[in-house]
């Protein structure tokens, strides 16, 4: 009887399963990832991990949304689907690089278990043609823009993955569900895009809530507080090393002189997942 085995983690609160392929001879389509990721009628998780796949000798990962959606990267997903690979065995090295969509990234365990990780998120990108953002010129950074029923102060930063940063006195849960839909699909990101509230605490932290393209209100997630602080340091609101609040927990950016951005987090194993075959039959 063909079940799937699934491994389930967290990054602060940001929950993924992790697929194999090798461990499993089930097809995972759309509709599959749309069951598993349900809280309520299936195992629940912001979204599914699907790998290792081996390209021309590289580890690649695919990131897939609960909708279905595929993204180009995923800050906590990396973190996540690292601690599998050496939980699985496939990595013994204290370095490597593992392969998304949007690239080659440098992941680093800060210990032997895997319980914490140093991760070179590369470079934030503001050019509203990267984002990609239309209706714009240039770079989209403190830009007046509409959404829903105001104008909001919002910076646009790709971290492989479209983002849009509004800066806000106060952050909480209701402001980003209430504004969150309607600027993930808003006409100016044809690709839609994933939103950050952000409020600056002090020059080394700031708290931000998340709403995620393709997966809605999140705890949090990696590369959404990459795009926070960036969006934070480009505004000169905070400085080269900062602590990122979020209702999971805190990720640790910093930003190298060249504008290089790291992100130090942890990983919480949650267990192994049998799924009967009726569930996805
Ligand atoms: N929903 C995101 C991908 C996951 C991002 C987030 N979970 C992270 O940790 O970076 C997107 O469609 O771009």
């Amino acid at each position: 009887m063909s079940e799937i085995i699934l491994g389930k983690y967290h990054g602060v609160g940001n929950d993924y399963l992790i697929f194999d392929p090798k461990k499993n001879d089930v097809v995972l389509n759309e509709r599959l990832i749309r069951q598993l990721c349900r809280r309520n009628i299936g195992v629940g998780a912001d979204g599914i991990l699907y790998g290792p796949v081996m390209e021309d000798k590289k580890i690649k990962v695919r990131i897939f949304n609960p909708d279905g959606s595929e993204a180009e990267k995923s800050g906590n997903g990396i973190r996540i689907f690292s601690r599998y690979l050496k939980d699985a065995g496939y990595v013994k090295e204290r370095q490597y690089y593992l392969t998304t969509k949007a690239g080659e990234t440098l992941v680093t365990f800060l210990d032997d278990a895997g319980n914490c990780m140093r991760v070179d998120m590369g470079y934030a990108v503001f050019e509203a043609e990267q984002i990609p953002a239309l209706g714009f010129e240039g770079e989209v950074v403190g830009e007046s823009i509409f959404f829903c029923d105001n104008f909001y102060n919002a910076t646009c930063v790709s971290m492989g993955n479209p983002n849009c940063v509004i800066m806000l006195e106060r952050v909480d849960r209701e402001k980003a569900l209430h504004l969150g839909p309607y600027v993930e699909n808003a006409k100016y990101f044809p690709n839609r895009i994933n939103m950050q509230l952000c409020q600056i605490v002090d020059e080394k932290n700031i708290q931000v809530e998340i709403y995620e393209r393709g997966a809605g209100y999140t705890f949090a997630s990696g590369t959404g507080a990459c795009a926070a602080a960036a969006a934070s340091h480009r505004l000169g609101l905070v400085e080269d090393a900062v602590t990122v609040h979020m209702h999971g927990g805190d990720l640790f950016i910093e930003f190298e002189k060249d504008g290089r951005i790291f992100m130090t987090g942890p990983v919480v194993y949650i267990g192994k997942i049998t799924v009967a075959e009726q569930f996805f039959a």
